[in-house]
């Protein structure tokens, strides 16, 4: 499925648009006026048995909770992690499923949109600026081609963003965190041999994610006789950051070898020389070492099509609510 950016409606006068980027963990809201996010709020999706109860408690919180109150939203654009293919949405790492327009009646909106959390991401593209990135490597993006995005987060969401006549633009809504990943080592192959006596099928996701972090660990401590201890995905990164466990900065440094393997296998099938950008709650989160790891090695070693990749740029966003922008491009907003 795609989202055409092309026909901007315009916003509902004097009324924002309520957004929503709902993660496998965090649920972000806040309210769109014409070019301006305000009121951004984060909530824990694990405290509430619901997406209306949440979208209910923010409203709530931000002073709007009375149906017909000044201020309140009549239009609301909200992105999921998991694939949207009808009314019904099952969230991929989320107990909650809703019905589109059960949420839209439940809210008082007039209107609701929901696309896929990355197709929201690829959407807000071309709106950020010089300082929503970061550049890893070389390269510079060729004007009017494929942009690819991913980003590791609860999951690893996927997204493409292609270009079309005037300056249009469609959002890809894959689900190509799930693909298989491929090892490009010894080491690798242990670990992903490994991996498969615990999951059927060891996707991108089981080691690109909060919990694929950790998964590499626990398969890198078992590999070398060491039992693993329950750490976070936050004390795994940490560990790593301080050096003060080597299985957690080999699991780091392998998070971002198998994350450049991935994002090159995405800008080779999508042909994306408008460049690659990284996005998600985890990479910024690892500073120099993501930096300085073999990402954009791995990137570009595909054998014969090393020249192919080498110009690409890749980018990490540091922009805090990307899917927002995105949101505010699929609602329609100025
Ligand atoms: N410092 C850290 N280092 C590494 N991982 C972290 C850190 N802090 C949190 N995480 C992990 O990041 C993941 C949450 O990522 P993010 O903030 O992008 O959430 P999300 O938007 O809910 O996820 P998604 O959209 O992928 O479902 C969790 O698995 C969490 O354990």
């Amino acid at each position: 499925m795609a989202v055409d950016l092309a026909p901007a409606a315009p916003g509902t006068a004097g009324s924002p648009i309520l957004v929503a980027d709902i993660g496998g963990t965090n649920a972000r809201f806040g309210l769109i006026d014409g070019r301006v996010v305000r009121d951004t709020r984060v909530l824990r999706c694990a405290d509430y048995a619901s997406i209306e109860d949440a979208a209910t408690a923010y409203l709530a919180a931000v002073g709007l909770a009375a149906a017909g109150s000044p201020g309140r939203p009549r239009r609301g654009a909200f992105a999921v992690a998991g694939p949207v293919t009808g009314d019904t949405i099952a969230m991929t790492n989320l107990v909650w499923q809703f019905s589109v327009s059960r949420v839209r009646d439940a809210l008082g909106l007039e209107g609701l949109v929901v696309i896929n959390d990355f197709t929201a991401v690829a959407l807000s593209v071309p709106r950020l600026a010089d300082e929503d990135r970061r550049q890893i490597g070389d390269g510079a993006p060729q004007a009017g081609a494929v942009v690819a995005v991913l980003g590791p987060g609860s999951g690893l969401g996927v997204s493409g963003l292609v270009p079309g006549a005037n300056g249009r633009w469609t959002a890809l809504s894959g689900e190509g965190g799930h693909v298989t990943m491929a090892p490009t080592s010894d080491r690798e192959s242990a670990v992903l041999g490994q991996l498969r006596k615990s999951f059927e099928h060891v996707s991108a996701e089981r080691v690109l994610s909060g919990p694929g972090l950790v998964n590499l660990y626990g398969a890198l401590s078992t590999l070398d006789g060491r039992g693993p201890a329950a750490l976070t995905p936050a004390q795994v990164a940490d560990n790593a950051l301080s050096g003060s466990d080597p299985h957690c900065v080999e699991a780091v440094e392998m998070f971002c070898a198998m994350l450049g393997t991935v994002a090159g296998n995405l800008a080779l099938t999508l042909g994306a020389r408008g460049g690659v950008y990284v996005a998600g709650g985890i990479v910024p989160k690892l500073g120099t070492l993501f930096t300085h790891s073999r990402f954009r090695m791995h990137f570009m070693e595909k054998g014969r099509m090393r020249d192919f990749l080498a110009p690409v740029p890749t980018y990490v966003v540091t922009h805090e609510l990307p899917a927002f922008l995105g949101l505010a491009e699929a609602a329609g907003t100025e």
